[in-house]
């Protein structure tokens, strides 16, 4: 069988929560800010964690709930949304670090010459500070946040939007990401996805989802990729 690696690709699009950053315990103490403010019971690192990926307005329904799809009472959503935003503001960056391997694997992807993006669903007010705190910024020629576009992952958009800008086809584009929004966005796309293991999958593995590959960090993709 004729091995598929390394893939030709022109550009590499990288997500960000759960895949360069650990953002899972500043998102978890914002969490716990809000959910005292509202008198609510705490919550711990792990449920916050199997929240994330959706969004933030989504991430606060959940923490409401303390449920993945049902929906909290309307009143006390529009009183909540605000004080976690304000919460997470403050603690955006605090803890939130480059997984092993980001850098490097940035710095290889740069060397090597491929255009690069960050996509994310992430709201483009905490994502822009949070990537210059963490000195990941320059890597990127372009930024897709949960609210540049009018569809975040797992709608395919975001992808189809930077294949454009990219000037190439969604064949000779690849997304590394940590999640089923990642894959199922790439697959929608019809561009190549490779997923990290150490990410936030709704404490799922990833090895469950339809995929390319996974690498156990950005600089090993790099090894299973070729400029197209
Ligand atoms: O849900 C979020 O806010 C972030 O999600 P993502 O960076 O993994 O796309
Ligand atoms: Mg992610």
């Amino acid at each position: 069988m004729q091995d598929k690696f390394p893939i030709a690709v022109k550009a590499v699009v990288i997500d960000l929560d759960g895949t360069l950053l650990h953002t899972a315990p500043d998102l978890a103490e914002a969490a716990t800010r809000m959910a005292s403010e509202l008198a609510l019971p705490p919550i711990d690192l792990d449920t916050v964690k199997s929240y994330i990926g959706n969004g933030v307005s989504r991430l606060v329904k959940r923490v409401l709930v303390r449920d993945m799809t049902a929906e909290p009472d309307a009143e006390l959503f529009s009183r909540a949304l605000p004080i976690y935003e304000k919460h997470y503001m403050d603690v955006v960056s605090a803890q939130s670090r480059p997984y092993p391997g980001v850098v490097e694997g940035l710095q290889a992807l740069k060397q090597a010459g491929y255009r690069m993006a960050c996509i994310t669903n992430k709201a483009e007010k905490f994502t822009v500070p949070l990537l210059k705190a963490t000195g990941l910024f320059d890597y990127f020629e372009m930024i897709l946040s949960g609210d540049s576009l009018p569809k975040k992952k797992p709608d395919p958009m975001p992808l189809l939007h930077a294949c454009e800008h990219f000037g190439i086809t969604p064949q000779e584009l690849l997304l590394i990401g940590d999640s089923l929004n990642d894959t199922q966005a790439a697959r929608a796309a019809k561009c190549h996805v490779f997923c990290v293991p150490y990410g936030y999958n709704r404490g799922r593995s990833v090895d469950e989802l339809d995929l390319d590959a996974v690498v156990p960090t950005l600089l090993d993709a790099v090894k299973l990729i070729k400029k197209a």
